[in-house]
């Protein structure tokens, strides 16, 4: 190790301190001390440390939440110094196994406190090399996107944000729509106008009415104010209709007279108005099928479907699962210290095999978990909430992957028709008879017995 490197020691050692001090100053460390806690507070702002020492002995220090505290945020390996009969305390037992890399009792042995130290400096210097090796991913439109796929959808966002027709963004849910939309939005020449969201699914059908082209004082039993509709709202700028695959019928031919003839009129008035909005509008379903079951008119989907954004699930780009879930940690481990430094070679495997039913969105949500949860240095996959299944992926025989399949889809078309036999079975193109066989084979309830869900497997 290049010698000078910078040792701090926080607290005192009683008699032992300058020689301590002396010694290691002697072996070629430069030693900056710190009497208190708030001076090592100090003391890490003001210099780059590359390890450091805690004398818990006799010191006064007893905060131990604070040095907990500090240890994390430093980034650096610590030892730490005390008296024997202190190991009685289990906090302090458990402080010291969680922080410290080792600690040393009176008396101290000063040439394998060097020898400890300089093995910290080295680990410390190998974990600034990995850091900088690492290129973080540019996030554009603050989306992260490392694929051919997401770079497609780059591009069409910049494409589609300088014209002014409607965009129909598809993708499931939590890849990311609205993220898209807003981009389109920021990018186009409507930027310094409102963007408004309207979740179409989110408000029954009366409701939704009213919401989206307003009402006027009395129109109906309630309404008993004047209110100007989110398409109004939006005047100059963008409308984005999410969820628009759950809009009533009914609602669809308000919502098409408007995109054909860029006016509305409030429930109750007389008087059409004519707005200037732009619209953007997704769903996590299927559109052409709702279309082609008549759930969802032709005329207005093809209005709403001039140009096109689709995002792909996330289990489509393995390459960017990693380099999301490194995102998002880096982004958490800002907002808070912790004492997680990164991921376990395990954790990622699983995350690359995962999935990802609620794509980036779950993503998020399980690593910001798995951080709070971590009690040691790596994620590991329990952390994650990703080892059964990942366990099931791992050491299964082809007759148990098709039994595992099998109840899924059982699980899944039970729960679609609320425990209708007859339309399950129907749906799953087997007699009644078959399905109450496979039923019992997988023990699944003829009611909600195992509150059947996907994780029941
Ligand atoms: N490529 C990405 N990079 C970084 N964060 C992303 C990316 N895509 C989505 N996110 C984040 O994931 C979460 C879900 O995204 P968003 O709400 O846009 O998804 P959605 O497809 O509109 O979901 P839903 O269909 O449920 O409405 C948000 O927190 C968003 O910021």
């Amino acid at each position: 190790m290049e010698n000078k490197a910078r040792l701090l020691m926080v607290g005192t050692l009683g008699s032992g301190q300058q020689r301590l001090i002396q010694r290691m100053t002697d072996k070629g460390w430069n030693v900056s001390t710190a009497g208190t806690l708030a001076q090592a507070e100090s003391r890490l702002v003001e210099g780059e440390h590359e390890a450091g020492i805690f004398c818990l002995h006799d010191s006064g220090i007893s905060d131990l939440k604070r040095v907990e505290r500090l240890v994390v945020r430093s980034d650096m390996e610590w030892m730490a110094l005390l008296g024997e009969p202190e190991l009685d305390d289990p906090l302090l037992c458990r402080t010291l196994g969680d922080l410290f890399m080792a600690y040393q009792p009176e008396p101290v042995d000063i040439d394998q406190i060097d020898c400890l130290m300089q093995h910290a400096v080295v680990m410390k210097r190998l974990r600034s090399e990995a850091a900088a090796s690492v290129v973080l991913p540019r996030a554009e439109f603050g989306m992260v996107g490392t694929v051919p796929a997401m770079h497609k959808v780059f591009e069409t966002i910049r494409r589609v944000a300088l014209v002014d027709a409607p965009v129909f963004i598809s993708g499931e849910s939590g890849t990311g729509k609205e993220l898209a939309a807003r981009a389109i939005h920021e990018r186009s020449p409507r930027a310094s106008a409102p963007f408004i969201t309207v979740n179409c699914g989110a408000l029954p059908g009366s409701l939704i009415q009213s919401e989206l082209f307003g009402h006027e004082k009395g129109a109906f039993t309630g309404a008993s104010q004047q209110k100007i509709g989110q398409i109004e709202a939006a005047a100059g700028g963008t409308l984005f209709l999410d969820e628009i695959g759950d809009l009533p019928l009914e609602l669809q031919v308000n919502l098409l007279r408007f995109l054909e003839e860029k006016t509305i009129q409030r429930i109750g008035a007389l008087d059409e108005i004519h707005v200037d909005v732009r619209v953007l509008s997704a769903t996590h379903i299927d559109l052409e099928k709702a279309v082609e079951k008549g759930r969802f008119r032709e005329d207005l989907f093809h209005r709403l479907n001039v140009l096109r954004v689709n995002i792909p699930p996330l289990r489509e780009r393995q390459e960017d699962i990693e380099i999301l879930a490194r995102y998002f940690f880096n982004k958490f481990i800002e907002e808070k210290s912790m004492k997680v430094r990164g991921f376990s070679l395990e954790a990622l495997a699983l995350m690359r095999q995962y999935h990802w039913p609620g794509n980036i969105r779950e993503l998020i949500n399980r690593v910001r978990r798995a951080m709070v949860m971590c009690e040691q240095r790596l994620v590991k996959p329990t952390d994650l909430g990703l080892e059964r299944r990942a366990s099931i992926r791992h050491a299964i025989t082809l007759e148990e992957a098709r039994n595992c399949a099998d109840k899924e889809a059982l699980i899944g078309a039970l729960n679609r028709h609320k425990h209708k036999v007859k339309k399950a079975a129907d749906e799953l193109g087997v007699s009644r008879v078959t399905l109450y066989r496979l039923m019992e084979k997988h023990q699944l309830g003829r009611k909600n017995e195992q509150a059947i869900s996907l994780s029941a497997t």
